[in-house]
């Protein structure tokens, strides 16, 4: 059995400055010697890789990605679930989300049922995770059925965030959608993380394109960032923002 808080007790510690390469295992490992070499280039600035995705879900391809990380680099891998079905057992923990925004139970609690059983099974570590989806929310926004949260009304992100809190989530992911044109303004960040303090874990995603854009969040209280489409799109351009971001913070 693993060790309960291994992985998150190694976030924590990062608060602040982690940064999270997001792979979508549909697109691995349709190119995987490819994505192989782009993750060797970015385990160094890596705080985790997340695995995961929308569509497309196969726990044999979310294994094999997993599998795939781990032959070229030591960092954590954790699963970002789209579904059950990304369940996979040589990872080292699981975003254990459940999508409060969604107007389905299937992403508030169904799936969760179906994943909790193969959790156990593999005695994976779990970090309980508050998923909020707002702005356009893309793919994850449409699968997952979210009454998406207007960028423009932070102070109904602000409830969802003291809810979440409130009913124990240890770690909260706010989604502005995979490859958003708008990511998460930095006031917003720091408006939720004032209200969460060290508590919760403050993960922000979607739209990040550049170095400024990164820090901006960082600096404004973000416990952590989530790069997923620039990796698919100018992988170069990952790893260059990963260079900027980890100099910047002095590391
Ligand atoms: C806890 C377990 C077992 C499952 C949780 C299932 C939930 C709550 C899902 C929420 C809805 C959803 C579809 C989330 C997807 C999150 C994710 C992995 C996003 C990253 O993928 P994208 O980049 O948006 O996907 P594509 O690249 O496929 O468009
Ligand atoms: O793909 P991007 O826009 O980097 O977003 C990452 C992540 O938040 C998607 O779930
Ligand atoms: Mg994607």
């Amino acid at each position: 059995m693993k060790k309960e808080r291994k992985v998150e007790d190694y976030l924590r510690k990062r608060s602040g400055r982690a940064l999270f390469f997001l792979l979508d295992p549909d697109k691995v490992v349709r190119e995987e010697e490819r994505y192989k070499e782009i993750v060797e280039e970015l385990c160094p600035y890596a705080t985790a890789f997340f695995v995961g995705g929308s569509t497309g879900f196969s726990q044999l391809e979310e294994e094999r990605t997993i599998r795939m990380i781990k032959a070229v680099c030591d960092k954590p891998v954790v699963i970002f679930p789209g579904s059950p079905a990304h369940v996979a057992p040589s990872a080292d923990a699981i975003l254990f989300m459940s999508l409060l925004n969604s107007r389905s139970r299937k992403f508030l609690i169904e799936d969760q049922l179906e994943g909790a059983l193969l959790v156990w099974r593999y005695g994976l570590e779990a970090i309980p995770t508050a998923y909020l989806i707002v702005g356009e929310g893309g793919t994850a926004g449409w699968v997952g059925d979210a009454k998406t949260i207007p960028l423009e009304k932070p102070e109904l992100l602000a409830m969802y965030a003291l809810a979440a809190k409130y009913l124990g989530f240890r770690a909260i992911y706010v989604e502005a959608g995979s490859g958003a044109r708008t990511h998460v303004p930095p006031q917003t960040v720091a408006m939720i993380k004032k209200l969460l303090g060290n508590e919760v874990f403050l993960m922000i995603g979607g739209g990040i394109k550049n170095a400024e854009t990164a820090l901006s969040i960082l600096k404004a209280g973000a416990d952590g960032i989530i790069i997923g489409t620039l990796i698919e799109k100018e992988p170069e351009k990952a790893v260059e923002l990963a260079k900027v971001v980890r100099e910047s913070l002095g590391e």
